[in-house]
């Protein structure tokens, strides 16, 4: 059996990873040790296998012993380590949550449902580093990879709703937090059906301004939104919209990028990211032979009709949260042509979006 080391497996991304594998009964394959910065030498966790005690994740030595590493530590963390293994010359396989290498050049981003094809020429080359894709970009391409996969989208303008588990679990409770702050200033109004609706708005305004916590989000999300994600670039994007057309390209392997721009905005949504999309699509096609293109992406597009009654339904973080399902709908032909259609994608961004693309890799390796 393969030993595989698992770095970051009690973090947010490696919790719902851990929870995916013991689901999957991926520890029955391989041999799992545990690793951490912060605990070595207490007992590993056990998902079925005893797997003695925690090492050291900044022992180059014991890393070295693995065959397959798993990291969902983070970038700081891929970047001091990868570099010290590899000069150390392991030569194992290195599959990575973290953004610091999705851009190398002897680096694949996964997405097997979308880049099975890639992966597994890579792998006979003799890549040896997989790294998972930002969420938002998974999320679009196993909604929409039908489509790409005919060779059909010009362009794609990508409107982001993005959830706040992508800040991580401290932004996850700032929410929240703030969803209690401004319920607390208005909690008897609202007892009091007779009570002035422009008082409690007005209350709930200066809440949101001066209480709701920020120290996490930088500015109030509960009531409210923030059009900014990640650091700013010099052309005026962010870096999480950069990521947009560098890493959908690189997934599909195009050699002629397709355009993918668009603003990203965090929403006061759990775990969910959405994406409302306008595509150009190379020619007019009738609607039909489009949806039927998207549901064929695979199994787990949830396709729902643009219904009001499903939609408001089946289309939301209600819906589709701790779900493997991608739901797309929202599917029509614009006014601005024959060849621009919109669509509305939503995945849980801590499955497709984080956690499934590294073990769905790790049973890769495992054949
Ligand atoms: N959040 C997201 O949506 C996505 C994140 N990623 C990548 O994954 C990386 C990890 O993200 P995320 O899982 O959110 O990070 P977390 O902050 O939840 O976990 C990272 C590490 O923090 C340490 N830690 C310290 N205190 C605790 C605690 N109380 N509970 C659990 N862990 C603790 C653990 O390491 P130790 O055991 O060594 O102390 C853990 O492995 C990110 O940096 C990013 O690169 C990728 C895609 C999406
Ligand atoms: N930046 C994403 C989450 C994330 O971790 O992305 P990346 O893996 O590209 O750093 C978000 O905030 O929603």
């Amino acid at each position: 059996m393969k030993k595989v080391g698992l770095v970051g497996w009690r973090g947010m991304v490696g919790s719902v990873l851990m929870q995916r594998m013991q689901e999957e009964k991926d520890f029955d394959v391989i041999d799992p040790v545990f690793f951490t910065t912060s605990q070595a030498g207490q007992p590993a966790p056990n998902f079925g296998k005893d797997a003695g005690t925690l090492k050291n994740a900044n022992d180059i030595a014991e890393l070295s012993a693995m065959d397959v590493i798993i990291s969902c530590q983070g970038g700081d963390y891929t970047s001091d380590i990868f570099p010290k293994l590899r000069a150390a010359g392991w030569d194992g396989y290195w599959i990575d949550a973290a953004s610091t290498l999705r851009m190398e050049e002897n680096a694949v981003i996964v997405l097997d449902p979308v880049n099975d094809d890639l992966i597994r020429a890579s792998l006979a080359k003799g890549v040896k580093n997989y790294i998972g894709g930002n969420c938002t970009n998974s999320i679009m391409l196993m909604g929409m990879g039908g489509l790409f996969k005919a060779g059909l989208v010009d362009w794609v303008s990508s409107m982001t709703y993005q959830a706040a588990s992508g800040g991580g679990a401290n932004h996850m409770r700032e929410l929240i937090k703030g969803m209690g702050v401004v319920y607390g200033s208005v909690a008897d109004e609202l007892a009091t059906p007779a009570s002035a609706i422009l008082e409690i708005d007005r209350k709930v305004a200066e809440t949101i301004r001066s209480d709701v916590p920020t120290e996490f989000f930088g500015a109030p999300l509960a009531g409210g939104l923030i059009p900014w994600i990640d650091a700013q670039l010099d052309n005026g994007q962010t870096k999480e919209e950069w990521k947009g057309q560098a890493e959908v390209n690189k997934i599909l392997g195009n050699a002629a990028p397709i355009p993918v721009d668009g603003l990203c905005v965090r929403i006061g949504a759990m775990r969910c990211h959405s994406l409302a999309l306008t595509i150009k699509l190379k020619k007019d096609l009738p609607l039909a032979e489009i949806e039927a293109l998207i549901q064929s992406g695979n199994q787990w597009v949830k396709w729902v009709p643009n219904d009001r009654a499903v939609t408001v339904k089946e289309l939301t973080p209600a819906s589709i949260t701790g779900k493997m399902d991608i739901g797309v709908g929202r599917v029509r032909k614009l006014n601005m042509g024959p060849e621009y259609i919109s669509a509305f994608v939503i995945g849980d961004q801590l499955l497709w979006g984080a956690a499934e693309p590294l073990r769905r890799m790790l049973r890769i390796l495992l054949g």
